[in-house]
């Protein structure tokens, strides 16, 4: 594997405003004439859409926590080979609305599947791809829950609809792989404005872009 491109992640809990955001920065990164693919996981591609529609079911209470694990871990796969590895080798920026820290924070912290052992099942996947910078959008989780009640139009899924102590573990299982890889992850304070955030964000974004143009 020889890319080129820039891999860059959002993560952190439900209602962070990462999908927001993104959106905001892809329209003026493009604008600017940054060549960016915005995607998202689980999803991104066909199979993957698929995928994600079995996994955030709400019908689908019975689903085990390795099941859950091994789909996201396998709608990655198939993401990462149709999707984010020809765009890096095009060289250009791909901007992942969530990627494997999800897995470690939901399956391996909140679930309780363990980190190393959802990193195991996650390297088959991904082989040695991690991102080049992830940003994570740290919010109390019943905020974020609050938001999305508020102003969200769309249904409640499966992991939405998980309890508070569920979302609370998430967010630790997050400051946990914070704690593993110290460099690549950037903590972006999401309590902020939308504005402020997006703004913030732009800024990391270009620093580190720049850099890796030197
Ligand atoms: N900084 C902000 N302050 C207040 N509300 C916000 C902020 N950012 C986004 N929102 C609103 O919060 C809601 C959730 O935002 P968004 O869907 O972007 O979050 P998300 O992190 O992608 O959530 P999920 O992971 O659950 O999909 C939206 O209604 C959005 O308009
Ligand atoms: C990639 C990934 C995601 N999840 C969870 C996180 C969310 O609850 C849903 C995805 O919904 P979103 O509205 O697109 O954020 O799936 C997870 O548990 N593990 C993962 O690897």
């Amino acid at each position: 594997m020889n890319n080129q491109g820039f891999f860059i992640t959002i993560e952190g809990p439900e209602g962070a405003g990462k999908t927001t955001v993104m959106s905001d920065v892809v329209a003026r990164l493009t604008k600017e004439g940054y060549d960016i693919v915005s995607t998202r996981e689980p999803g991104g591609i066909r199979i993957s859409e698929h995928i994600r529609e079995v996994i955030l079911n709400n019908a689908y209470t019975e689903m085990d926590g390795r099941t859950e694990a091994l789909l996201y871990a396998a709608a990655r796969r198939q993401h990462l080979v149709e999707k984010i590895e020809p765009a890096l080798n095009e060289n250009k920026i791909v901007l992942c609305d969530r990627f494997i820290d999800a897995s470690l924070a939901y399956q391996g912290h909140a679930r309780g599947l363990g980190i190393d052992e959802v990193l195991s099942i996650n390297e088959f996947a991904i082989g040695k791809l991690m991102p080049h910078l992830t940003l994570l959008f740290d919010l109390e989780p019943s905020v974020g829950l609050k938001r999305i009640a508020k102003h969200d139009e769309r249904e409640k899924n499966r992991l939405d609809a998980e309890s508070l102590a569920f979302h609370e573990a998430v967010r630790e299982g997050y400051q946990e792989v914070v704690k593993r890889y110290p460099e690549r992850i950037h903590v972006v304070d999401a309590s902020k404005s939308q504005e402020e955030v997006t703004e913030y964000v732009l800024n990391v974004l270009k620093n580190s872009l720049s850099s890796r143009m030197k």
